[in-house]
């Protein structure tokens, strides 16, 4: 089966300034990544790529086997990429449904299956965006990715200053997203240990570069490797 995405070489950055130096990846259909790494690696830069709002300077990106290395931002929405960007990006003056309907494209996913996902957005439907917690714009920026009906699912720290039970009300949506409708997604995350249990595999980056991959599993276990690379300690909750 074609996978879903495939980077070569992918070297990117701002301007002249390269921060990605040569990143090869593989997604199957329907597998998660976690992307981990210390601050200031390259993770966002990375998702940022996909999505088509870095700098370009070489290597090559396919989505499905189509080469999208050089399309336009909203072109790759066109094609495949749902996209969470770390700054959220909803639109603050619109209602929570309004911001689900603006981008919608035909597929499964719908507003009453976004709501299903996320009740506390139906609660809110009238409410506009920035009427909403951090929580909840949060989840209506996971809903609004999901209503163009991507076949790749791009989530930048969708927990970052999240209070801790939002944040195991998301990740729970999150399992359920990609466990049980089958998605395919990069996941950049701070908190390994948090992600690791949802995600198939994991990418750990170091100054542009990938340093570790393997399956979620394997990296889960191997106190070594998340010590050295994440700074994760034993037992640590983290
Ligand atoms: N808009 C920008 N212009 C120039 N350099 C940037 C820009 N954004 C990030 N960088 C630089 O690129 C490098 C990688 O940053 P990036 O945000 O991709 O890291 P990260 O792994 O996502 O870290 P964090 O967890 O802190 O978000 C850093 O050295 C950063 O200073």
């Amino acid at each position: 089966m074609t996978p879903v995405l495939v980077t070569e070489k992918l070297v990117a950055g701002y301007g002249e300034a390269s921060v990605l130096s040569g990143i090869s990846l593989t997604i199957p259909e329907g597998r998660t990544l976690a992307l981990l790494g210390r601050n200031g690696t390259g993770k966002t830069t990375f998702v940022n790529t996909l999505a088509g709002v870095t700098t370009y300077h070489s290597g090559s990106i396919r989505l499905l086997g189509r080469d999208i290395t050089r399309l336009r931002a909203d072109r790759r929405a066109a094609a495949g990429i749902g996209w969470v960007p770390q700054e959220r990006n909803i639109f603050k003056s619109l209602t929570v449904e309004e911001n689900l309907t603006a981008i919608a494209r035909p597929g499964v996913w719908d507003v009453e299956r976004v709501y299903g996902m996320f009740p506390r957005l139906k609660e809110r439907r009238r409410n506009l965006g920035n009427q909403l917690s951090g929580g909840e714009q949060q989840m209506l920026a996971v809903g609004r990715a999901l209503m163009v009906n991507p076949r790749l699912l791009l989530l930048d720290e969708p927990t970052e200053g999240l209070a801790p039970i939002i944040v195991d009300e998301l990740l729970a949506a999150i399992r359920r997203i990609v466990e049980g409708e089958g998605m395919s997604a990069i996941i950049i995350e701070q908190k390994a240990r948090k992600i690791l249990p949802l995600t198939d595999d994991a990418v750990i980056l170091d100054r542009g570069a990938v340093v570790f991959q393997g399956t979620s599993t394997d990296l889960l276990a191997d106190e070594t490797i998340l010590g050295q690379h994440l700074g994760v300690e034993k037992g640590a909750r983290h």
